[in-house]
């Protein structure tokens, strides 16, 4: 049966096709169900909208939900998330709210992983450098390009296997990489089988040890700034810190040192603290880095999937049923 547009539910939302927002292109798969209020409407003349929203999605950490935004919004039943990370929901707070949160958890495993192999292999082996010199007009500037490093037979460090950094080891089994892990939890015999991974119980063990060094963990007040200056001075002055996680697991002052001093080799990063970084942020003028604009999940199906999986659990708050992908307060 047709939805009379009256009738559908209103939801808050960035602007779909906005830096950050969902894209453009899956904006009708949203309006197909609901009234899509933009978040920037809402904040001109919150009162015209406030006792419609019944649901809020969070897209790549926006918009920030605050007490105040909360209690504006007297009708809201759901905060809907995209990806796994829920570090920039305070959970506590919007439960107190008897709101519902959701995230879309294991739909971004593929693409992470994807992107943590994508950086290791492009920073080891200067895909950035090589394609510059290829478009560039002087050719002879072929023979000047730094050699880059092998990956397959080295060794990978993975901090956090859980289903992302386990996905990122099956990869990393196909290049026949030497594969080490720290995870809180030391995982299941089978499971280290399948993939060839070594426990190390202390991560200084796998600092010293990797020629990369990958991060896939949650952000939490115990990995905030996980890889500081003590951190990066355990790795080898030959090795490259990849992270697909969140800006905040490194000190990033500390990157920066040990990035010009030559303590590590480079360093590979999808993910930043803020995003986007200042202009004249020193890490965007160093030569040893790749950087990314966090694309981790970034790919036409992943994206579908996850506008999808939004979809999903923003129906079920608003019917009042179970959601697929409950986040609750610990
Ligand atoms: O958390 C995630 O899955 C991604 O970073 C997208 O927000």
């Amino acid at each position: 049966m047709c939805v009379h547009e009256m009738e559908k539910p209103h939801i808050l939302a960035t602007k779909p096709g906005e830096y950050k927002g969902i894209p453009q292109i899956f904006a009708p798969l949203l309006e197909k169900h609901f009234t899509v209020v933009p978040y920037h409407e809402f904040e001109k003349n919150p009162n015209r909208w406030a006792d419609k929203i019944q649901a809020l999605i969070v897209f790549f950490s926006i918009p920030k939900i605050s007490r105040d935004l909360l209690l504006s919004l007297p009708n809201l039943k759901a905060v809907i998330s995209g990806g796994v990370g829920v570090d920039h929901l305070d959970i506590p707070l919007i439960t107190s709210f008897g709101v519902k949160i959701a995230n879309t958890p294991t739909i971004v495993d593929n693409a992470t992983a994807d992107m943590g192999m994508a950086l290791l292999l492009a920073s080891a082996r200067k895909l950035i450098e090589g394609y510059k010199i290829a478009i560039s007009p002087d050719m002879t500037k072929l023979t000047h390009c730094d050699l880059g490093h092998d990956v397959s037979g080295s060794t990978l460090g993975i901090i956090g296997m859980g289903r992302i950094g386990y996905k990122i080891a099956k990869r990393a089994q196909g290049f026949d990489m030497k594969i080490l892990y720290h995870n809180r939890k030391q995982r299941e015999a089978e499971d280290e089988k399948a993939v060839g991974a070594t426990y190390c119980a202390k991560i200084e063990d796998l600092l010293r040890e990797s020629d990369f060094v990958m991060l896939s963990v949650n952000l939490s007040p115990e990995t905030h700034k996980l890889i500081g200056k003590r951190e990066l001075s355990m790795m080898k002055p030959t090795a490259t810190l990849v992270n697909v996680s969140r800006g905040l697991v490194v000190d990033q002052d500390a990157l920066v040192e040990a990035l010009q001093d030559g303590v590590i080799y480079a360093a590979a990063l999808d993910v930043t603290y803020p995003e986007p970084l200042p202009r004249n942020h020193p890490l965007l003028r160093l030569k040893n880095i790749l950087i990314l604009p966090h694309m981790g999940t970034a790919s036409y199906q992943t994206t579908r999937a996850m506008v999808e999986r939004i979809i999903a659990n923003t129906r079920l708050a608003l019917e009042g049923s179970p959601l697929l992908d409950e986040v609750k307060p610990n």
